[in-house]
């Protein structure tokens, strides 16, 4: 597999390939936690549509689409903002998470951002904090509420339960027309275990946590976007056979 960002997948044309539900974070990343440059050589070429499926805030998605010249086809803020071609769905009681993040506040709880804390200021449905967070606070207030506590490896979240990647891809894929099943996934992390349930097929890769690896269909041995696009390799191979 080539590390050059500008080498392409080389797709033969007419190819019948499956539509993708990308995670971020670990996925599309290196281990530094920055984007991996092979992305926006990799993601345009792709010829089915490609959903990227991210616990960050909505603008963040919508951006990478942007500058990787693909339609902006996203699952933002772990389900809560789904936003495909156009059409915008805002899921979960964000009242509830707010009062909850005011609790973990008042009881001395630091969200770990900073002031202008731009992973939570375009947030519309979910909280996210440091995981230098106090994290035993986190989960006595996502308890006290009924939130979803969600730790990522590289954020802690409250989120509202009955929201889930996994509910928003079946979002998208209405929106696309496509079945939910017909999607590949790959992931990282447990907010990546319900777009598995609900994908056709669904990849954990190396530097997963334990609970993506137990819903995944495959755990591979390759990380990061390695991983990933060891993943196309094999789904552009398939369709040659
Ligand atoms: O926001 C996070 O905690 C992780 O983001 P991800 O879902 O893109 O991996
Ligand atoms: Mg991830």
């Amino acid at each position: 597999m080539t590390t050059d960002p500008s080498a392409g997948l080389d797709i033969p044309s007419g190819a019948d390939l499956p539509p993708l539900a990308l995670d971020i974070d670990g996925t599309l990343t290196t281990p530094e936690h920055t984007l991996d440059p092979r992305v926006f050589r990799v993601l345009p070429e792709w010829p089915a549509p490609v959903v990227l499926a991210t616990g960050k805030s909505f603008p963040y998605p919508i951006a990478l689409c942007h500058f990787a010249g693909i339609p902006e086809r996203v699952i933002a803020e772990n389900g809560g903002v789904v936003c495909v071609d156009e059409r915008v769905r805002i899921e979960g009681d964000a009242e509830r998470v707010a009062a909850a993040a005011d609790a973990f506040r008042e009881r001395g709880g630091e969200l770990g951002w900073g002031d202008a804390d731009t992973v939570n200021r375009w947030r519309e449905t979910e909280v996210a904090a440091r995981v230098t967070a106090d994290e035993a606070l986190l989960r006595e207030v996502a308890e006290e509420f009924d939130l979803a506590f969600l730790d990522t490896g590289y954020a802690y979240h409250l989120t509202d339960p009955d929201v889930s990647k996994g509910n928003g891809l079946r979002e998208a894929a209405s929106v696309l027309e496509r079945e939910p099943s017909s999607f590949v996934a790959v992931g990282d992390s447990m907010n990546d275990a319900s777009t598995f349930a609900v994908a056709g097929e669904s990849y954990a890769l190396a530097n997963a946590d334990e609970v993506a690896r137990d819903a995944a269909d495959v755990v591979l041995d390759t990380g990061y976007m390695d991983g990933t696009l060891a993943v196309l390799a094999d789904l552009i191979e398939r369709t040659e056979a």
